[in-house]
């Protein structure tokens, strides 16, 4: 894998995404059906981190993040972005405000070709097309998929969608990215180069990440921060080595993979 580009988020093109901005939740609370998927979880991260959110099936995580990038409205408490309350945005507004995302399902056009699905990405966010495919072909080349550009995304290996997912979420230099579970399914070697991919964005962007996955070898190996949930919970928010001595987290995760 290529060196990532020396490029920077322009701090101050959208909205509330300075250099030090903050993106969190405040006494967030999703109910369905009467179940708290989330009860009262508060969390804030910012731009030069990577900030993991961690917990068994069904703590909420996938809730959380579609309630901070505008797929979900919370039922009580705020989505933040530096100091802006951003609750009630669709999710494009956030997408153009600099928060993106990857999803667990991968979401590509699998008809369309490598360079298409992340050029038409930029597009969508009004990029022009020449614009759209230069950004596209530099973090093509930087995620390790430039000799592939000309590929149908259905013929991808699983782990080239994902990449390509990353891609994609990281056109237009967003202020954060919410990567969900992007090393489900990844061989040891192949989570090495992820690691390698994520651990480069706060700094090559000044982009934070946000990091849902279930590898405790990655989480551990790449968060500065963790974020735990347990039944919608917050069961505990730290540094990597202090959630592995935590005992109400190893309780939860007992019988998990460590
Ligand atoms: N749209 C929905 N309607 C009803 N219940 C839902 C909905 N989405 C999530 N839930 C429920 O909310 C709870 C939290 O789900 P969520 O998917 O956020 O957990 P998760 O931590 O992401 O789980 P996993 O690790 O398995 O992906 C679960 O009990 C789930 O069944």
């Amino acid at each position: 894998m290529q060196a990532p580009p020396a490029r920077h988020a322009p701090p101050l093109d959208r909205p509330g995404a300075s250099d030090d901005a903050e993106l969190g939740v405040e006494n967030l609370t999703v109910r369905f059906q009467g179940l708290a998927a989330i009860d009262d979880v508060s969390l804030k991260m910012q731009r030069h981190e990577i900030f993991g959110l961690i917990g068994p099936n069904g703590a909420g995580k996938t809730t959380l993040v579609n309630c901070l990038t505008g797929f979900q409205k919370p039922t009580e408490g705020r989505v933040m972005m530096a100091g802006r309350d951003i609750t009630g945005w669709a999710p494009t507004e956030f997408r153009r405000h600099g928060i993106a995302r990857t999803f667990q399902a991968g979401r590509l056009f699998p008809e369309m070709s490598v360079l298409e699905n992340a050029e038409v990405t930029g597009v969508g966010l009004g990029q022009s097309r020449r614009t759209a495919q230069a950004e596209a072909k530099e973090l093509l080349d930087w995620i390790g998929l430039g000799d592939k550009l000309d590929v149908p995304a259905s013929a991808l290996a699983y782990t080239d969608q994902r990449r390509l997912g990353i891609a994609r979420a990281m056109m237009l230099s967003p202020a954060f990215v919410l990567l969900d579970e992007p090393a489900a399914g990844m061989s040891d070697s192949e989570c090495e180069d992820l690691m390698e991919i994520v651990q480069a964005i706060p700094k090559a962007f000044i982009c934070g990440v946000l990091l849902i996955e279930h590898n405790m070898r990655v989480v551990m190996g790449i968060c500065d921060r963790i974020h735990v949930l347990d039944g919608g919970k917050t069961l505990a928010e730290d540094v990597p080595e202090a959630i592995q001595r935590h005992e109400a987290v190893m309780a939860a995760y007992l019988g998990m993979e460590a």
